[in-house]
């Protein structure tokens, strides 16, 4: 069948709750739903999105007075395949609770979204020299750090009162297991070629467990329990154990040494994530998906896909913010939660060729973070004409009937 030859299928439909959040959130979402658009209207007809659009974060504050609401929570829980988030908070809401990010909080735990995969290399090699670190030590940088999501000190009791505050950063080993099985899938499918086509010729890769074990009772259970679950289920698979601290450190100094998956707890992860934008150069670049259940490959689980970054509001509203993260946390959403790996691919393909310069006449297309003056728009431009492009030729080279590249 020819691509262009509508379906007479029905098509798969996938629905997804869209919150887009504060500041630069809307302007990365408008770059990341025109890309799904792209991927839709070139699925002749097999592909449908369906979206449902509303508010989370500061602008439900000031809509709702609350930054989430519960009918909100209700149809990302009963009503969505996934959630496509953007980002949320700013100055103007401050820090006093309930605040914007809260309401974030809220909506990964009300969907148990446990598991926080986010993946840092290099989409271009054209970024190497991008990065603060030399590029012989930032070349060849292909780790996923796996941040575990609904527990640790962002959800634990809190005490607030005028001169005394604390943060219970408590586990159960209930907890630590599920986040364990997923890091051990996720090495599974990387491989330790890196590849991460499932095939592993020379075996999974390593999977880097970091806590504060010297220290925190929640570590040792964190160390004891990692080590329990690869020991009885996976000993296959090489575990290592890094201290968080030294695990920084080490992350600048020398990368590589983590390719694989880093397996860590909320705060250490929320922080190690933010380090690893540091080595690429720019949070600009770097996606996330935080899933509901363990990627197998073939079940399709909802999850909330959000770029790593937040919402900047130093560069909002001026057209600055480059849109690719949250471009990538787009794809990351067809592969985990619509099974649909190739499409994924060839969005991801398109934003390596933008990076590139390739396919555009040989033009940067760069935001600022980036060292260009590229607009969010015109970077959502060439992507998506890179992508029709790709999508093209693969429909027509593979001859496809049903749909995919
Ligand atoms: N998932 C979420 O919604 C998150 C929300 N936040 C919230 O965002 C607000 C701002 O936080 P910050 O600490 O400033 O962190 P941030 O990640 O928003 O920004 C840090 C720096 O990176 C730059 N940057 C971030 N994303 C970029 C992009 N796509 N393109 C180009 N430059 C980019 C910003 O301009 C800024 O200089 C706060 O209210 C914070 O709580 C922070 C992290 C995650
Ligand atoms: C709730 C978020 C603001 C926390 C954060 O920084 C993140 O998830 O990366
Ligand atoms: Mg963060």
């Amino acid at each position: 069948m020819a691509a262009s030859t509508a379906s007479t299928a029905s098509p798969q439909t996938f629905r997804i709750l869209v919150l887009p959040g504060d500041h630069v959130g809307p302007e990365v979402m408008a770059e990341a739903l025109r890309v799904l658009d792209v991927v839709q209207a070139s699925s002749s007809g097999k592909i449908k999105f369906e979206y449902n659009h509303q508010i989370a974060g500061g602008c439900s504050i000031d809509k709702h007075g609350t930054p989430i609401t519960d009918e909100v929570l209700r149809i990302a829980k009963e009503e969505s395949d996934a959630v496509l988030f953007g980002s949320v908070g700013g100055p103007e809401w401050g820090t006093t609770y309930p605040n914007p990010e809260s309401g974030l909080l809220r909506l990964r735990q009300h969907l148990d979204a446990f598991a926080n995969i986010r993946p840092c290399t290099f989409y271009s090699r054209s970024l190497i020299p991008l990065s603060p670190l030399k590029p012989a030590i930032a070349d060849g940088t292909n780790f996923i750090l796996l941040r575990e999501n609904c527990g640790g000190a962002y959800f634990g009791a809190k005490v607030e009162e005028a001169d005394f505050a604390s943060d219970s950063w408590a586990y159960r080993r209930d907890e630590i297991e599920r986040c364990a099985r997923v890091a051990a899938a996720l090495a599974t499918t990387m491989g330790k070629d890196g590849l991460g086509t499932g095939q592993c010729p020379d075996g999974p890769a390593t999977v880097w467990s970091s806590d504060k074990a010297n220290v925190l009772a929640s570590g040792r259970l964190w160390r004891r329990v990692t080590s329990e679950v690869f020991a009885n289920e996976f000993p296959n698979i090489e575990l290592k154990h890094q201290l968080a601290d030294s695990l920084s450190m080490l992350m600048v100094k020398n990368p590589r040494m983590f390719n694989g998956v880093i397996h860590t707890d909320n705060t250490f992860g929320d922080m190690l994530s933010d380090q690893a934008g540091g080595v690429v150069g720019t949070l600009g670049v770097l996606p996330s998906a935080s899933l509901c259940g363990i990627p197998d490959g073939h079940s399709r689980c909802n999850g909330i896909y959000e770029p790593v970054h937040g919402s900047a509001p130093d560069i909002a509203g001026k057209g600055l913010v480059n849109p690719t993260a949250q471009i990538l946390s787009a794809a990351l959403m067809l592969r985990y939660s619509f099974n649909l790996a190739p499409e994924a691919a060839a969005i991801e393909a398109a934003v390596q060729k933008v990076l590139d310069g390739k396919d555009i006449g040989g033009l940067e297309i760069r935001s600022g973070d980036l060292g260009g003056r590229a607009t969010t728009s015109q970077i959502g431009d060439a992507v998506c004409q890179v992508l029709e492009q790709i999508l093209k030729e693969k429909s027509n080279s593979s001859g496809v009937s049903n749909g995919r590249v």
